[in-house]
């Protein structure tokens, strides 16, 4: 008794010819008309899909086939809206792909991408759970899911970790994860690659099984040509548009041909000889291996001659067939038609600027991300850690006074080999050594010469960083300075001093051990004079140093610095955190095939903000600790505002941290932009040194650096307790607040525009 026919070959004969329009393209699951896309620039451009035609109906399995590199990964890209095309028109569940309305990209679409795009961390489990929630599933239907997709896709314990999974199980839990909400379009990109045959068939019939009803409709890239012998209709693409489209077995039976494989290779051959030689030859070769008419895209072939691509080959029409066109798509039914989304794009309502992040989508992501950083710990822990030991490095290593700087003396008032000791008393005639011994009280370290120029010579080779040469009538001339009044001969003023050899080189250095001179001479003069019954105010300049309005009466550098690299802690590693995060989801895969499924370029900036926000809580808690309870750091304002001031410092570092993750391909550019940026900020916010010092035109550009105004702002929050209502406070507040809108405003629209 003959076998009726197959299932499959039922399924095929509703694939049914006719006329194709703009409504009946609308009707396709996915229609691509005279799609033209290419890579490079205008002038040197390197052209992907070259006119390119596809009709997938509804409820059809479509093999998409092609050479590596042919472009098909591309093509999907477009499909899925997550590429543009430079021109030509594509129409994916009756709208256009990314238009309001659509629902493309989003639930309606499930894709596999090439490459794994999951997270190693995560559990198979954790993974379904995921990709369930962003397509709106509950928690108990993904359970439901689970079980089935385990078993049938044959993998180990939902409770493994990905990473922990070989690389074909890996590709078939990306595979779970585009079938779990049971899109409409499901777009799998070499599912089948490293699955064992019994698996891939199972594969195929899982397939043929969801498309039976006619809700879903595949559309499958595979390097395995004869498996596609169970979709409904293939694409063979080349050269930027398809040789043929046709059912597997029309095309076997028209080329009169063994294998799919066998088929593609004839239909090469005729486009390459097409190529060399024009059209003309196509006649000779479709004779010489007999091309059936109607199954190649003659304007694949003759494509230089004609210029334009039949936009009708899609329809599955060829031109020499042009008097029956036929276009595949479903039998109309008795049915209403299926419902299709608006084709304008409906007007903006004032509910929807309000309706920007989906409560589904923010949860699933806000979720992933702290599941993220649970299972990094360890990196979290140093993300944490690391500002306090840089606070801990800051506090210790900078603004201090330096210590035990050497100095040589050479002291003409000793006798030979006399040793240098403190003589008290007004009458003293070694005074020399008594102002030394203030001196090493500074903590200068003094070494004794004989004469001036071993002593000089250790300053020139770097072993002192200056010489004191005391003449040899030092004390009685000094004597001579203070009793003799306006009668002091010349002589005496000249020896009454000390002569300071001095290696300039350091200007910090430098300047501590002139202080230093200073200070010391002070003390010791005050010591000489009371001990000579003089009021000691005869000795000091007659300027009065009265207690400072604010700071203290001996600056530290520490205090002017730690405003500035506190913020400079916290928006860099902010920046650090917020890149890596989004450039590993993004070059992992994972960020695309979340778009794909409909998340929204706010939504993920927004589940960042809020996770890393926590991270950043704890990491400005620490810095404030360290620098205020354990190191002292002068904090003389309201903590709130310093608290406030810090956590959106590291608010605008993330955002920052966004612009770079999406203006980078990779870490290497998103590392030399960071750095690139790091280092001018540094420079030019005025943490290591006075704004009013730079170049007028560099103060310009100064002040409108992101960490300016907020470090000027904690400055004077921090030593002169200023309140928000005072011009330098809110200043840092309003500049880092713009600068938040700035960055985000940036991200979104590269998140948003920077497509292919
Ligand atoms: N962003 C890009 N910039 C420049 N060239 C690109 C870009 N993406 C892809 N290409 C190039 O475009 C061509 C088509 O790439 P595509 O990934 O679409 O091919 P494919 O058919 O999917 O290949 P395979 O089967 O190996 O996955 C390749 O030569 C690739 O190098």
């Amino acid at each position: 008794m003959p076998e009726g026919p197959s299932d499959l070959e039922l399924r095929r004969r509703q694939f049914k010819a006719q006329m194709s329009t703009v409504q009946t393209r609308r009707q396709q699951a996915v229609c691509v008309r005279r799609a033209y896309k290419r890579y490079g620039t205008k002038s040197n451009p390197y052209v992907i899909l070259d006119g390119l035609n596809m009709t997938v109906p509804k409820g059809a399995i479509y093999g998409l086939l092609g050479a590596s590199g042919c472009g098909k990964t591309t093509l999907l890209n477009c499909i899925v809206g997550r590429k543009r095309l430079n021109s030509g028109e594509i129409w994916v569940l009756g709208g256009t792909p990314g238009s309001r309305g659509s629902g493309v990209p989003g639930p309606r679409v499930g894709y596999m991408p090439q490459e794994i795009a999951l997270y190693g961390e995560f559990t198979i489990r954790e993974t379904l759970k995921y990709f369930g929630w962003i397509s709106g599933m509950t928690t108990q239907q993904v359970e439901d899911k689970l079980g089935f997709l385990v078993s049938f896709l044959m993998l180990p314990d939902a409770d493994r970790l990905v990473k922990n999974l070989s690389g074909g199980q890996q590709r078939r839990v990306s595979l779970a994860a585009t079938l779990i909400h049971e899109p409409e379009l499901l777009i799998l990109d070499e599912p089948t690659v490293g699955v064992d045959p019994l698996l891939r068939q199972n594969i195929w019939n899982h397939l043929v099984e969801i498309t039976k009803h006619g809700r879903t409709t595949v559309i499958i890239t595979t390097h395995y040509i004869d498996e596609t012998r169970q979709a409904h209709l293939i694409g063979l693409m080349r050269g930027g548009y398809f040789l043929a489209e046709e059912s597997p077995e029309r095309l076997i039976s028209q080329f009169g041909a063994e294998s799919l494989e066998d088929v593609f290779l004839k239909l090469s051959v005729i486009q390459n000889m097409g190529k060399r030689r024009r059209s003309s030859i196509l006649q000779g070769v479709t004779e010489t291996i007999q091309v059936p008419s109607g199954t190649i895209n003659e304007a694949a072939v003759i494509d230089d001659e004609v210029g334009e691509i039949s936009g009708e080959f899609g329809d599955n029409v060829s031109m020499s067939s042009r008097g029956g066109r036929v276009s595949i798509a479903p039998e109309p039914t008795e049915n209403a038609p299926p419902e299709l989304p608006p084709e304008e794009e409906p007007p903006m309502t004032f509910a929807d600027y309000f309706k920007i992040v989906k409560l589904n989508h923010m949860r699933a992501l806000i979720w992933k991300n702290f599941l993220w950083m649970w299972r990094n710990a360890p990196v979290m822990a140093f993300i944490i850690g690391l500002p306090v030991v840089q606070t801990i490095l800051f506090c210790l290593s900078i603004g201090h006074d330096p210590t035990g700087l050497p100095l040589t003396v050479v002291n003409y008032e000793l006798d030979q080999s006399e040793v240098c000791k403190v003589t008290p008393g007004c009458n003293s005639t070694r005074l020399s050594c008594n102002y030394l011994h203030f001196l090493k009280n500074r903590t200068l370290e003094l070494s004794f010469y004989e004469n001036e120029e071993e002593g000089k010579e250790k300053v020139r080779h770097g072993k002192a960083w200056a010489t004191l040469v005391f003449p040899s009538n030092f004390s009685d001339s000094l004597r001579s300075r203070i009793n003799g009044g306006r009668s002091v001969p010349d002589w005496d003023l000249v020896t009454s001093s000390v002569a300071v050899y001095q290696d300039k080189s350091n200007e910090n250095i430098g300047s501590y051990i002139q202080r230093d001179l200073y200070f010391a001479f002070e003390d010791f003069f005050k010591d000489y004079l009371s001990s000579c019954n003089i009021d000691t105010k005869v000795g000091t300049i007659p300027i009065r140093w009265e207690t400072p309005v604010y700071g203290y009466g001996n600056p530290d550098f520490t205090d002017f610095a730690a405003p500035g690299v506190i913020l400079t802690i916290i928006f860099f590693l902010a920046v650090a955190l917020t890149s890596g995060a989004m450039l590993l989801e993004r070059n992992e895969g994972i960020l695309e095939r979340s778009l794909v499924n409909g998340i929204s370029g706010i939504e993920l900036l927004s589940s960042h903000v809020i996770t890393q926000f926590a991270v950043m809580f704890g990491q400005s808690a620490m810095v404030l600790i360290f620098s205020f309870y354990i190191f002292g750091i002068t904090q003389n304002g309201n903590l709130l505002l310093v608290i406030i001031l810090i956590v959106i410092t590291g608010l605008c570092g993330m955002c920052f941290g966004f612009v770079v993750a999406c203006s980078c391909d990779n870490e290497r550019s998103a590392t030399y932009m960071a750095m690139g940026s790091f280092l001018p900020i540094v420079m030019l916010c005025g943490i290591i040194w006075p704004i009013e010092a730079m170049h007028s035109i560099l103060q310009w550009i100064s002040y409108v650096l992101p960490l300016t105004k907020s470090t000027e702002s904690l400055r004077c929050i921090l030593a002169r307790g200023w309140g928000i209502g005072t011009t330098e406070v809110y200043a840092g507040f309003v500049s880092t607040l713009i600068w938040i809108v700035v960055f985000l405003t940036i991200s979104i629209l590269l998140l948003k525009f920077k497509k292919g």
